[in-house]
């Protein structure tokens, strides 16, 4: 699908400024893609329906969840976390996105998971350092993605789960196991 006809359908599913969004995580993950290695084309499709499930009424989610037999805890935590997984069946579904490494890593750009491809990690990073956001932490973040997409995304997920915990909120497991992951993987190498 082309780029025009796919912002085309993900306008219609978000705000005005959900969409600059989707633009800032687009434009980043081209970037990122184009350093790490991974297909551009794959990037920018995730990219752009990254957050098509985003404002998707919740109730509906939660038969989704229910229905496809997505893990149940989602159910049990913040339904901020649904709209990946839920919006990667639905990209399927509606859109008729049949790339497996695109849906996978729609199913898990807000909560990272364990033995991410760097297609998944450049979609969550350029989620989170994409030039709108403006939370503290995110230049740290942009600085290491210059350099190491591992040491960009284990900061991203250190931030999260630090921004959690903060909040006494409840922390999805499957970013501590990417967290984990990740950073056993990195081991020996600086991590600021
Ligand atoms: N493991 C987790 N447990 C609970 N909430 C999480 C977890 N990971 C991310 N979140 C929350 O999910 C929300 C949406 O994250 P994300 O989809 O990555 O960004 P956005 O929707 O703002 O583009 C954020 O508020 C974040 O704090
Ligand atoms: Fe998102």
């Amino acid at each position: 699908m082309n780029r025009e006809k796919a912002l085309r359908i993900v306008r219609e599913k978000l705000t005005e400024r959900r969409y600059i969004h989707t633009i800032g995580v687009m434009e980043t993950s081209i970037v990122l893609a184009k350093k790490y290695g991974v297909d551009e084309n794959k990037a920018e499709l995730a990219a752009i329906f990254h957050d098509y499930a985003k404002f998707r009424d919740k109730e509906e989610m939660r038969n989704i969840i229910l229905d496809q037999n997505m893990p149940q805890d989602l159910l049990t935590h913040h339904d901020e976390l649904w709209h990946a997984p839920v919006g990667a069946y639905l990209v399927e579904k509606e859109v008729g996105i049949t790339d497996k490494e695109v849906l996978e890593a729609i199913k898990c750009h807000t909560s990272g998971k364990i033995n991410m491809t760097t297609l998944d990690k450049v979609l969550y990073v350029a989620d989170y350092i994409e030039p709108g956001r403006d939370f503290p932490g995110v230049e740290e973040v942009r600085e290491s993605a210059e350099s190491s997409l591992d040491i960009a995304l284990i900061q991203a997920m250190k931030n999260t789960i630090s921004y959690l915990l903060k909040r006494n909120q409840p922390v999805y497991p499957d970013t501590f196991h990417a967290y984990n992951d990740m950073t056993m993987k990195v081991k020996g190498r600086k991590l600021s």
